[in-house]
């Protein structure tokens, strides 16, 4: 992540060649560690994250994270906890590869001629381009959601779809495309700020441990993952609860999307209702993301040793 890429402008053309590959050779590692890094995240998150569906969909049934998980243990045994994994699992990689691929070409879109590695880059930037990152990654993350999300609030017998293909292919027969844009701008209203948020506390935790301790610690990641795993999710919550009740339901249900649900949500359950879920969500997003970018940051390592073509 803190590697080194030049993007000076020279006189010598044979050396601005050099650059450009450099840069675009970094960004394909970005795309690869990145999808790297989304596998872990969804191995080690996606149980907490089924709880944090379950308590932000049905606040009645499931009142707390503790209650939310022995009822899921108890009615539909383990393996409920990792119900509606396919879908992230296999969205993860090319969003999480797109994520960290977009991370990097904002990078290079903010920042200066003057400026030649991470390091120089000011926090401003880097938040800039975390935002960008948020952009770029809606078209893949709001369908990915949405399915997510409709599997992750099935119980009992009656199970409407069968799983992730089931899912999308009734989507689709219901609504066509749009279906599976229901939720689109709650989407990027939580996705843009919270790029900034992850990717600008994983760079400033970066920076202060690099600082103060030795370069080659082997928890750096581990530690400013879980930073930006939590800046991350503080910053996408309120959005990330109406995100989910608006993905969960049919598309006429709230025509307005937004304007439609969030004056209801504050007039029957008030703005608490907004952090509802807090708890399962930091529960999950501290060792998912830092499982991620330690993942990320092996990746990197190998990818650099083994493939150096890269
Ligand atoms: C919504 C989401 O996937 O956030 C990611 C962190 C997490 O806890 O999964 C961050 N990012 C989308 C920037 C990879």
């Amino acid at each position: 992540m803190a590697e080194k890429q030049s993007n000076t402008l020279s006189i010598n053309p044979e050396e601005d060649i050099k650059n450009i590959l450099t840069k675009n050779h970094q960004l394909i590692k970005y795309l690869i560690a990145g999808g790297f890094g989304g596998i872990c995240t969804t191995l080690c998150g996606h149980p907490l994250d089924t709880l944090k569906v379950r308590m932000q969909a049905k606040p009645r049934k499931y009142a707390s994270a503790w209650n939310t998980l022995t009822n899921i243990i108890h009615t539909e045994g383990p393996r409920g906890l990792y119900k509606g994994v396919m879908a992230p699992l296999l969205g993860v990689i090319p969003m999480f590869g797109l994520s960290f691929l977009s991370f990097g070409l904002g990078k290079n879109f903010f920042t200066n001629s003057i400026q030649k590695n991470d390091t120089e880059l000011k926090p401003y930037q880097i938040i800039l381009a975390g935002m960008f990152s948020g952009l770029v990654t809606i078209p893949l993350s709001v369908p990915g959601e949405r399915i997510k999300c409709l599997l992750q609030m099935q119980t009992g017998n009656m199970k409407k779809y069968s799983g992730f293909v089931d899912c999308a292919i009734k989507l689709y027969r219901e609504g066509g495309i749009k279906n599976f844009y229901v939720g689109t701008c709650i989407t990027i209203l939580r996705d843009v700020p919270a790029g900034g948020a992850y990717f600008g506390a994983y760079d400033l935790t970066m920076r202060y441990i690099s600082y103060h301790f030795a370069e080659t610690m082997m928890w750096k990641p581990i530690i400013a993952g879980g930073f930006a795993g939590m800046a991350n999710w503080i910053v996408a919550m309120p959005a990330d609860v109406l995100k989910s009740r608006l993905q969960i339901s049919s598309m006429d249900k709230y025509p307005h999307g937004i304007r439609s649900l969030l004056p209801i949500i504050l007039r029957e359950e008030g703005a608490r209702t907004l952090y509802r879920g807090v708890i399962p969500i930091m529960m999950r997003a501290i060792p998912a993301n830092a499982s991620c970018f330690l993942g990320i940051e092996i990746a990197m390592k190998f990818i650099e040793l083994y493939l150096p073509w890269f």
